[in-house]
């Protein structure tokens, strides 16, 4: 069987939703910077848009930690393929994900991130998938809570492929 993609979440579905996250995160961060941390490659389309809708000054840098290779599973090694460029002491940091989903990456990656001693570390991620979680992860800002099923598109990839579909799909026909 070949693969075929099946539509879970519409564009205009995301981008009505991340135009309500950014402007909660924009009333939550009232008088302040906020430093977003975009975590590549998956978080990379999820950034561009949020960034967009937020309207307190924004900086941000991009971070590459990986753990699923191509397949749909994660290893459970994960590894800093690409550090930031700058130091995040002092910052208000918000961390830009595409997916939680056994949460091994965000709670490596948050605890890596705290001791360089940012003034507040937050998570925002697009997506959740909160049925297959193995590690515990506090999330501040969801786009949307998906079933377990391996979604592609808006950034998201199988075996690289489809970040590019602007919407959310399921991918069907894949052992
Ligand atoms: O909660 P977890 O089970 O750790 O999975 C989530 C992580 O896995 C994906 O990244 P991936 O390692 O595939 O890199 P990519 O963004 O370059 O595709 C995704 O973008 C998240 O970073
Ligand atoms: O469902 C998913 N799709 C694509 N990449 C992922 N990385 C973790 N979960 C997923
Ligand atoms: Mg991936």
């Amino acid at each position: 069987m070949s693969e075929t993609i099946r539509v879970l979440i519409s564009e205009e579905e995301i981008e009505e939703r991340v135009q309500a996250l950014g402007k909660q995160i924009s009333e939550d961060y009232a008088g302040k910077q906020v430093h977003l941390i975009c975590i590549l490659k998956g978080g990379a389309f999820f950034m561009c848009e949020l960034a967009k809708r937020i309207t307190v000054p924004v900086s941000m840098d991009f971070m590459s930690v990986g753990s699923y290779g191509d397949g749909t599973a994660s290893s459970g090694v994960v590894r800093i393929a690409k550090d930031l460029d700058e130091a995040i002491e002092g910052k208000d940091v918000l961390i830009v994900e595409d997916i939680i989903d056994s949460g091994r990456t965000l709670y490596y990656l948050i605890d890596v991130l705290k001791h360089r001693k940012p003034n507040s570390v937050r998570l925002c991620t697009l997506l959740d998938k909160p049925d297959r979680r193995v590690k515990d992860v506090k999330v501040d800002y969801v786009g949307f809570a998906i079933p377990d099923e391996f979604v592609v598109g808006y950034g998201l990839d199988y075996a690289q492929k489809y970040r590019n579909l602007p919407y959310i799909g399921v991918v069907e026909g894949v052992e």
